[in-house]
Protein backbone atom coordinates (compact mmCIF):
# COMPACT_ATOMS: atom_id res chain seq x y z
CA UNK A 1 0.00 0.00 0.00
CA UNK A 2 1.39 3.37 -1.08
CA UNK A 3 -0.94 5.93 -0.43
CA UNK A 4 -3.98 5.80 1.21
CA UNK A 5 -6.67 7.63 -0.52
CA UNK A 6 -9.63 9.79 1.98
CA UNK A 7 -13.05 9.83 0.57
CA UNK A 8 -15.31 12.53 2.19
CA UNK A 9 -19.08 11.86 2.19
CA UNK A 10 -20.73 14.72 3.21
CA UNK A 11 -24.35 16.44 2.79
CA UNK A 12 -27.48 17.66 5.24
CA UNK A 13 -28.73 15.06 8.16
CA UNK A 14 -30.43 11.88 6.86
CA UNK A 15 -29.42 12.63 3.19
CA UNK A 16 -28.01 9.36 2.62
CA UNK A 17 -24.31 9.99 3.52
CA UNK A 18 -24.24 6.50 5.06
CA UNK A 19 -25.86 4.33 2.69
CA UNK A 20 -23.44 6.14 0.14
CA UNK A 21 -20.32 4.98 2.62
CA UNK A 22 -21.60 1.76 2.80
CA UNK A 23 -22.52 0.83 -0.71
CA UNK A 24 -18.37 1.80 -1.80
CA UNK A 25 -17.55 -0.35 1.19
CA UNK A 26 -19.89 -2.96 0.17
CA UNK A 27 -18.09 -3.73 -3.08
CA UNK A 28 -14.31 -3.20 -1.35
CA UNK A 29 -14.94 -4.67 1.87
CA UNK A 30 -10.71 -4.61 3.61
CA UNK A 31 -10.02 -2.50 1.18
CA UNK A 32 -12.12 0.76 2.50
CA UNK A 33 -12.67 1.66 6.07
CA UNK A 34 -15.22 3.65 7.43
CA UNK A 35 -14.61 6.71 9.85
CA UNK A 36 -17.91 8.61 10.72
CA UNK A 37 -17.43 12.22 12.21
CA UNK A 38 -20.67 11.60 14.69
CA UNK A 39 -17.88 8.81 16.23
CA UNK A 40 -15.91 11.90 17.48
CA UNK A 41 -19.56 13.39 19.09
CA UNK A 42 -17.92 15.07 22.73
CA UNK A 43 -19.06 12.85 25.73
CA UNK A 44 -21.61 14.88 27.90
CA UNK A 45 -21.50 12.42 30.90
CA UNK A 46 -21.21 15.35 33.48
CA UNK A 47 -25.07 16.11 32.34
CA UNK A 48 -28.32 14.31 33.10
CA UNK A 49 -30.13 12.88 29.97
CA UNK A 50 -32.48 15.81 30.82
CA UNK A 51 -30.57 17.93 29.78
CA UNK A 52 -28.35 16.02 27.02
CA UNK A 53 -31.55 15.71 25.01
CA UNK A 54 -31.27 19.48 24.74
CA UNK A 55 -27.78 20.19 23.69
CA UNK A 56 -27.11 21.83 19.67
CA UNK A 57 -25.34 18.73 17.96
CA UNK A 58 -25.40 20.57 14.72
CA UNK A 59 -22.27 23.05 15.91
CA UNK A 60 -18.77 22.35 15.38
CA UNK A 61 -18.48 22.71 18.85
CA UNK A 62 -20.40 19.75 19.47
CA UNK A 63 -17.07 17.45 18.20
CA UNK A 64 -13.69 16.57 18.87
CA UNK A 65 -12.75 16.87 15.60
CA UNK A 66 -9.25 17.38 16.42
CA UNK A 67 -9.04 14.09 17.57
CA UNK A 68 -10.85 12.93 14.03
CA UNK A 69 -7.90 14.36 12.08
CA UNK A 70 -5.14 12.60 14.55
CA UNK A 71 -6.93 9.61 13.73
CA UNK A 72 -7.16 9.80 9.62
CA UNK A 73 -3.49 11.48 9.93
CA UNK A 74 -2.87 7.86 12.28
CA UNK A 75 -4.17 5.25 9.62
CA UNK A 76 -2.36 7.53 6.39
CA UNK A 77 0.60 6.59 8.01
CA UNK A 78 -0.66 2.90 8.41
CA UNK A 79 -0.91 2.88 12.25
CA UNK A 80 -4.42 1.53 13.88
CA UNK A 81 -6.67 3.72 15.59
CA UNK A 82 -8.90 3.19 18.45
CA UNK A 83 -12.22 4.50 18.03
CA UNK A 84 -14.64 6.14 20.07
CA UNK A 85 -18.57 4.81 19.66
CA UNK A 86 -21.12 7.13 20.11
CA UNK A 87 -24.66 6.58 21.02
CA UNK A 88 -27.35 8.54 19.51
CA UNK A 89 -30.11 7.25 22.13
CA UNK A 90 -27.97 8.03 25.15
CA UNK A 91 -26.65 11.54 23.66
CA UNK A 92 -23.05 10.60 25.03
CA UNK A 93 -19.93 8.77 24.24
CA UNK A 94 -20.25 5.17 25.47
CA UNK A 95 -16.79 3.50 27.40
CA UNK A 96 -15.48 1.02 24.66
CA UNK A 97 -13.92 1.69 21.41
CA UNK A 98 -13.76 0.17 18.29
CA UNK A 99 -9.97 -1.20 16.70
CA UNK A 100 -9.84 0.51 13.32
CA UNK A 101 -6.95 -1.12 10.76
CA UNK A 102 -5.23 0.97 8.44
CA UNK A 103 -6.42 0.16 4.48
CA UNK A 104 -6.55 1.80 1.21
CA UNK A 105 -9.53 3.85 1.11
CA UNK A 106 -10.77 5.76 4.00
CA UNK A 107 -14.21 7.16 4.07
CA UNK A 108 -14.92 9.92 5.68
CA UNK A 109 -18.19 10.45 6.50
CA UNK A 110 -20.33 13.73 8.21
CA UNK A 111 -22.47 16.04 7.84
CA UNK A 112 -20.19 19.02 8.87
CA UNK A 113 -16.51 18.00 7.53
CA UNK A 114 -16.24 20.32 5.09
CA UNK A 115 -16.18 22.78 7.52
CA UNK A 116 -13.07 22.60 8.89
CA UNK A 117 -10.17 23.26 6.52
CA UNK A 118 -7.34 21.10 7.87
CA UNK A 119 -9.98 18.44 8.00
CA UNK A 120 -11.26 19.20 4.26
CA UNK A 121 -7.44 19.39 3.32
CA UNK A 122 -7.22 15.62 4.41
CA UNK A 123 -9.68 14.39 1.50
CA UNK A 124 -8.48 13.52 -1.88
CA UNK A 125 -11.96 13.14 -3.05
CA UNK A 126 -15.18 15.20 -1.94
CA UNK A 127 -18.55 14.24 -2.32
CA UNK A 128 -22.02 16.14 -1.28
CA UNK A 129 -25.24 14.04 -1.15
CA UNK A 130 -27.54 16.62 -2.27
CA UNK A 131 -31.17 15.82 -1.17
CA UNK A 132 -33.73 18.02 -0.81
CA UNK A 133 -34.61 19.21 2.56
CA UNK A 134 -38.58 17.77 2.98
CA UNK A 135 -37.52 14.76 2.08
CA UNK A 136 -34.60 14.61 4.87
CA UNK A 137 -36.22 15.59 7.37
CA UNK A 138 -39.37 12.69 6.25
CA UNK A 139 -36.12 10.41 6.64
CA UNK A 140 -35.32 11.67 9.77
CA UNK A 141 -38.46 11.61 11.44
CA UNK A 142 -38.68 8.05 10.37
CA UNK A 143 -35.22 7.11 10.95
CA UNK A 144 -35.20 8.34 14.47
CA UNK A 145 -38.48 7.45 15.91
CA UNK A 146 -37.62 3.92 14.57
CA UNK A 147 -33.73 4.22 15.49
CA UNK A 148 -32.65 6.82 17.80
CA UNK A 149 -35.82 6.66 20.26
CA UNK A 150 -37.18 9.97 19.87
CA UNK A 151 -40.76 11.26 19.30
CA UNK A 152 -42.21 12.75 16.39
CA UNK A 153 -42.39 16.16 18.07
CA UNK A 154 -39.06 16.05 19.39
CA UNK A 155 -37.65 15.25 16.00
CA UNK A 156 -39.98 17.93 14.50
CA UNK A 157 -38.91 20.58 17.53
CA UNK A 158 -34.95 19.71 17.35
CA UNK A 159 -34.93 20.59 13.49
CA UNK A 160 -36.92 23.73 13.83
CA UNK A 161 -34.57 24.59 16.71
CA UNK A 162 -30.99 23.38 15.41
CA UNK A 163 -30.94 21.38 12.78
CA UNK A 164 -31.72 23.72 9.91
CA UNK A 165 -30.89 26.75 10.75
CA UNK A 166 -27.17 25.17 11.83
CA UNK A 167 -27.64 23.53 8.54
CA UNK A 168 -27.93 26.80 6.77
CA UNK A 169 -24.39 28.27 8.41
CA UNK A 170 -22.26 25.31 8.54
CA UNK A 171 -23.66 22.27 5.96
CA UNK A 172 -24.79 23.81 2.94
CA UNK A 173 -22.22 26.66 2.26
CA UNK A 174 -19.65 24.15 2.58
CA UNK A 175 -20.93 22.51 -0.81
CA UNK A 176 -18.90 24.75 -3.11
CA UNK A 177 -15.94 22.39 -1.55
CA UNK A 178 -17.36 19.27 -3.23
CA UNK A 179 -15.70 17.56 -6.17
CA UNK A 180 -18.92 15.66 -6.80
CA UNK A 181 -22.30 16.57 -5.87
CA UNK A 182 -24.82 13.33 -5.78
CA UNK A 183 -28.77 14.37 -6.36
CA UNK A 184 -31.12 12.72 -4.50
CA UNK A 185 -28.95 10.40 -1.90
CA UNK A 186 -27.79 6.43 -1.46
CA UNK A 187 -30.09 4.96 -4.08
CA UNK A 188 -28.38 6.90 -6.84
CA UNK A 189 -27.14 3.97 -8.90
CA UNK A 190 -25.58 5.96 -11.73
CA UNK A 191 -24.09 8.00 -9.54
CA UNK A 192 -22.74 5.54 -7.34
CA UNK A 193 -21.09 3.20 -10.20
CA UNK A 194 -19.21 6.03 -11.29
CA UNK A 195 -17.90 6.37 -7.74
CA UNK A 196 -16.95 2.57 -7.49
CA UNK A 197 -15.26 2.94 -11.08
CA UNK A 198 -12.87 5.71 -9.79
CA UNK A 199 -12.16 3.84 -6.86
CA UNK A 200 -11.71 0.94 -8.45
CA UNK A 201 -8.66 2.64 -10.67
CA UNK A 202 -7.31 4.21 -7.95
CA UNK A 203 -6.82 1.00 -6.18
CA UNK A 204 -5.54 -0.38 -9.48
CA UNK A 205 -2.80 1.39 -9.56
CA UNK A 206 -1.07 0.69 -6.08
N1 LIG B 1 -32.97 6.95 -1.40
C1 LIG B 1 -33.57 6.73 -0.23
N2 LIG B 1 -34.90 6.61 -0.17
C2 LIG B 1 -35.54 6.43 1.01
N3 LIG B 1 -34.91 6.34 2.19
C3 LIG B 1 -33.59 6.45 2.19
C4 LIG B 1 -32.82 6.65 1.00
N4 LIG B 1 -31.51 6.74 1.31
C5 LIG B 1 -31.45 6.59 2.64
N5 LIG B 1 -32.68 6.39 3.18
C6 LIG B 1 -33.03 6.22 4.59
O1 LIG B 1 -32.94 7.52 5.20
C7 LIG B 1 -32.32 7.44 6.48
C8 LIG B 1 -31.06 8.29 6.45
O2 LIG B 1 -30.12 7.70 5.54
P1 LIG B 1 -28.58 7.68 5.91
O3 LIG B 1 -27.85 7.03 4.79
O4 LIG B 1 -28.38 7.10 7.28
O5 LIG B 1 -28.31 9.25 5.93
P2 LIG B 1 -27.22 10.14 6.65
O6 LIG B 1 -26.01 9.27 6.92
O7 LIG B 1 -26.94 11.22 5.66
O8 LIG B 1 -27.87 10.64 7.91
C9 LIG B 1 -32.03 5.97 6.74
O9 LIG B 1 -33.06 5.45 7.53
C10 LIG B 1 -32.03 5.34 5.33
O10 LIG B 1 -32.44 4.00 5.39
O1 LIG C 1 -26.53 13.06 20.72
C1 LIG C 1 -26.87 13.38 19.56
C2 LIG C 1 -25.96 13.44 18.50
C3 LIG C 1 -26.39 13.78 17.24
N1 LIG C 1 -27.70 14.05 17.02
C4 LIG C 1 -28.17 14.40 15.67
O2 LIG C 1 -27.62 13.51 14.72
C5 LIG C 1 -27.53 14.17 13.47
C6 LIG C 1 -26.36 13.64 12.67
O3 LIG C 1 -26.60 12.35 12.22
P1 LIG C 1 -26.94 12.07 10.66
O4 LIG C 1 -26.78 10.57 10.56
O5 LIG C 1 -25.98 12.83 9.83
O6 LIG C 1 -28.35 12.52 10.44
C7 LIG C 1 -27.32 15.65 13.77
O7 LIG C 1 -28.12 16.44 12.91
C8 LIG C 1 -27.74 15.79 15.23
O8 LIG C 1 -28.84 16.65 15.37
C9 LIG C 1 -28.60 13.99 18.07
O9 LIG C 1 -29.81 14.26 17.87
N2 LIG C 1 -28.17 13.66 19.31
Amino acid sequence: MKNVIVIGVSGGSASGKTTVANRIKEEYKDSVELLSHDFYYLPHDDLPISERVKLNYDHPNAFDTGKLINDIKQLKQLNAIERPVYSYTEHTRLAETVKVNPAKVIIVEGFMIFENTELRELMDIKIFVDTDADERLMRRIIRDVNERGRTLESVITQYANTVKPMHELFVEPYKKYADIIIPRGGMNDIAIDLLIHRIKAILAED
